[in-house]
């Protein structure tokens, strides 16, 4: 197998014993959604695309029909981001949104394959205080951001690129799990 597959197909072995934590995030969030709440999700770069594919399947659909949910990728309000980074530093792009948009009992999922980016780090301290419940998808633990959120799934892996895979396909299954317990 190539090495990009090999790294992955291990750290998707030594991630499965999480499943679990997924699949009761996603009966959490079902309740959290059907009840009016929201889900806010933020990462960089490559975790930024990622949070934007879960709020999109969440807004739109994953597999089965339903309504559609409140979910809101924080990077992509661009006038947002960068008048927040231009007049309060590049820290607070996702915590001051958090502030706007959060409300108590709402979600703050957070992706970071170090777990150590100031802004994500920043979003889940300010998610806290304002009441959500805060999760992360990390890459190794311990971590600062795992340290900070009420849960974590960390993948056990060092390649940037393949935590990313897997925190994709944790995304998938947290759909599912959604879906699951809406039917
Ligand atoms: O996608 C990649 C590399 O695969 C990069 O864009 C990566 O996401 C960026 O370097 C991020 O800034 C990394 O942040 P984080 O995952 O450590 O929070």
């Amino acid at each position: 197998m190539h090495r990009h597959l090999t790294r992955l197909s291990s750290a998707l072995e030594l991630t499965a014993d999480q499943a679990p934590v997924v699949e009761a995030w996603g009966r959490k969030l079902a309740s959290v959604l059907t009840g009016g709440g929201r889900l806010l999700a933020c990462g960089n770069g490559g975790s930024a695309a990622e949070a934007q594919h879960l709020t999109a399947e969440l807004v739109g659909r994953f597999r089965g029909e339903r309504q559609p949910f409140a979910a809101m990728p924080l990077h992509a309000d661009t006038s947002s981001m960068t008048a927040i980074a231009n007049d309060f530093g590049a820290e607070e792009v996702y915590a001051r949104q958090v502030w706007a948009h959060g409300r108590e009992g709402d979600v703050l999922i957070c992706l970071s394959t170090s777990g150590s980016s100031g802004n994500v780090l920043a979003a889940a301290r300010a998610a806290g205080e304002r009441g959500l419940t805060t999760w992360a998808l990390t890459g190794r633990a311990p971590n600062p951001l795992a340290a900070l959120c009420d849960e974590v799934v960390a993948v056990p892996a060092d390649d940037t690129a393949t935590v990313q895979e897997v925190h994709l396909a944790m995304i998938h299954m947290l759909c599912d799990s959604i879906e699951e317990a809406c039917a």
